[in-house]
């Protein structure tokens, strides 16, 4: 079997899994259930949360220009990762990423998650595990850059790309740079990932914490490139650098009046001034959330106990939805597409000591989050930081699962949880009833020449070589050349920047490496995000499989915490007790005996 069908073995076996699971369940009822129909102090009614979402309804936030009535067609550019499995799983993230990438309109999405094709991808030459460093300003080098073109024009012959999507960090000034080399818009991992969520956001909350991080991509974004006749323009395609009105008049008469704003200032202070609107919109809503989480706390249990929250974390994908709903009778939206729910949902449980909790399903986590979601989704973010416990679902059927174990718990360190929640969080393997098909023929993907496969691993293009004037220049024996052997100094003026930048995408491959070497090395020696060595518990979310026995443990560390805080309780009152006992001498002698 060829690489590219192995790879496309592993990404239709993963997916076929997952539909025969999701046929179990209507898939109308499904896309309905978005509109919850239980939601415990929700932050809004029933019906101040229709008209929210329709509020707005229109305001769709496009990193790109995008026709919000039709996904996105995308370009798939993977960096080559090693080892092969690690590829492996990144490629098929990089290709569920670039197909979850879809509005939601109502509660639902129009297209079947599963009746999507396979998006054109390809691997090419990783800069950074060349040469430890990408270009400053292509991030590849010119011969793969031309590569990537040629194999772009291929696939749009066929009127299959809008944009590409470069599974990897880069800056501003890179984006650009490729833009123009390809004529197409370019996202990196971070914008997809912005991007996805602003097409998900549903509720007004979530709209708004999505705007907000894309504003603040954005924001960062906002760069001058060298044209091709040397002078500084700004925007996409190239426009000069226009100058608003704004500016003159203020600070003087005539020629002291100032030069004006130039584009770059007008659009960063358009940013600022939306990103302060949305800022307070946002804390409205932690407020809100606040005084929501303290009455719980206080009134939410039963005989005038507080209710305890339970949070379910883990990587997108993990299965946190399904094993919220089948833990509590209901029927949470759940998908294959990555980031499917972006509001925490609470759902109530009886534990089997007769004690009602509540269950929280809330946004998943994914490498790199991009850190203008994470301080933008605070108030979603906060109900996990704010849980009694927490539940952390982990994909087993992951290649990479510890990667994503240690992802999930670096951004729950980043955003505040106590290094105590973290102790006493339960680990759970959801998915066990899944088996993987027979790979018996399925070859590694890294047999042999590794350029050959990233020809290969292009997708669809191997027939069309041999036909078209285009291919001719992509065809293999060129392509090690192509890669290997054009000189660095190729890049045309307009490549060249002023523009000072830092290398983020060198920064994304040396946090990979860091992490392959924490999660992948043998020596033995455990790194503090890795104290856990196995599961709590294994189960099935679909099958119920080792459901209640996580519902006895989650019981358990509950008592336990009960207990450890009644005696925490206990020695604080009695600290309490002596310190403001009235200064009677026969109470203090006792006070200090005590
Ligand atoms: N085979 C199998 N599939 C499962 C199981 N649990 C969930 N899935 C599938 O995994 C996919 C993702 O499930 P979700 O519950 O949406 O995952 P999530 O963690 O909530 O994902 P996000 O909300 O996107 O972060 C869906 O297609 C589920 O049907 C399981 O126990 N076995
Ligand atoms: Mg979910």
């Amino acid at each position: 079997m060829s690489a590219l069908s192995a790879l496309r073995y592993r990404f239709n076996s993963l997916t076929q899994t997952l539909t025969v699971v999701n046929q179990s369940l209507n898939h109308h009822t499904q896309s309905s259930i978005l509109v919850p129909t239980f939601i415990l102090c929700s932050q809004f009614s029933s019906k101040q949360q229709s008209n929210d979402r329709n509020e707005d309804k229109n305001d769709v936030v496009s990193l790109f220009n995008r026709d919000p009535t039709s996904p996105p067609r995308l370009f798939v550019v993977q960096p080559r990762l090693r080892p092969d499995t690690f590829l492996q799983a990144k490629l098929n993230e990089a290709l569920c990423l670039a197909n979850s990438l879809e509005e939601q309109r109502e509660g639902y999405f129009e297209t079947d998650f599963f009746d999507k094709a396979l998006p054109p991808h390809i691997v090419v030459q990783n800069p950074i595990l060349r040469s430890s460093r990408a270009r400053a300003d292509t991030y590849f080098g010119p011969g793969t850059v031309e590569t990537i073109k040629c194999h772009l024009y291929t696939s749009e012959s066929k009127g299959e790309v809008d944009a590409v999507f470069v599974n990897s960090i880069l800056s501003g000034i890179q984006q650009r740079n490729l833009e123009r080399a390809w004529g197409k818009p370019v996202l990196d991992r971070v914008g997809l990932i912005i991007e996805i969520f602003n097409a998900h956001a549903y509720t007004k909350e979530a709209k708004l914490q999505s705007e907000l991080a894309a504003l603040m991509y954005k924001k960062s974004r906002l760069v001058r490139v060298r044209g091709p006749d040397g002078r500084y323009t700004f925007g996409t395609t190239g426009e000069a650098e226009v100058v608003s009105a704004r500016g003159r008049g203020s600070g003087g008469r005539g020629f002291i009046s100032g030069a004006g704003e130039t584009e770059l200032q007008l659009q960063r202070r358009r940013i600022l001034e939306r990103r302060n609107h949305l800022l307070s919109q946002i804390e409205e809503v932690r407020r809100t959330r606040a005084l929501q989480r303290a009455a719980r706390k206080r009134h939410g249990g039963s005989h005038n106990k507080g209710l305890a929250t339970v949070a379910v974390v883990g990587y997108t994908n993990a299965g946190k939805s399904t094993l919220v709903s089948a833990l509590s009778e209901s029927d949470l939206y759940s998908d294959s597409r990555l980031f499917a729910t972006l509001d925490p949902r609470l759902k109530s449980v009886i534990l089997p000591s007769g004690r009602k909790v509540l269950l929280s399903d809330t946004v998943g986590f994914i490498s790199d989050l991009p850190v203008q979601l994470v301080e933008a989704f605070h108030a979603t973010l906060e109900e996990l930081v704010e849980a009694d416990l927490l539940v952390h679902v982990i994909d087993c059927t992951a290649p990479n699962l510890d990667e994503h174990r240690t992802t999930v718990l670096q951004v729950l360190q980043q955003i505040g949880v106590s290094e105590e929640k973290l102790q006493s969080m339960i680990e759970v393997w959801n998915k066990i009833d899944y088996e993987e098909g027979d790979m018996s023929d399925d070859e590694p993907l890294d047999d042999g020449d590794e350029d050959d496969i990233a020809s290969e691993i292009s997708s669809g293009l191997e027939d069309d070589k041999a036909n078209s004037s285009l291919a001719v220049e992509c065809s293999e024996g060129d392509f090690e050349e192509t890669i290997d052997n054009i000189q660095d100094n190729c890049s045309d003026g307009w490549l060249l920047s002023g523009d000072d930048q830092e290398n983020v995408g060198d920064h994304w491959l040396k946090s990979l490496d860091d992490q392959r070497g924490e999660t992948l090395n043998n020596s033995g020696t455990e790194t503090k995000l890795q104290s856990q060595a196995g599961p709590h518990v294994q189960i099935s979310a679909i099958t119920g499989v080792g459901l209640q026995e996580l519902l006895e443990l989650i019981d358990e560390r509950l008592k336990t915490q009960d207990e450890t805080l009644k005696a925490q309780n206990v020695v604080e009152r009695g600290f309490f007790d002596r310190k403001w006992r009235p200064s009677h001498a026969d109470d203090a002698g006792m006070a200090v005996e005590q």
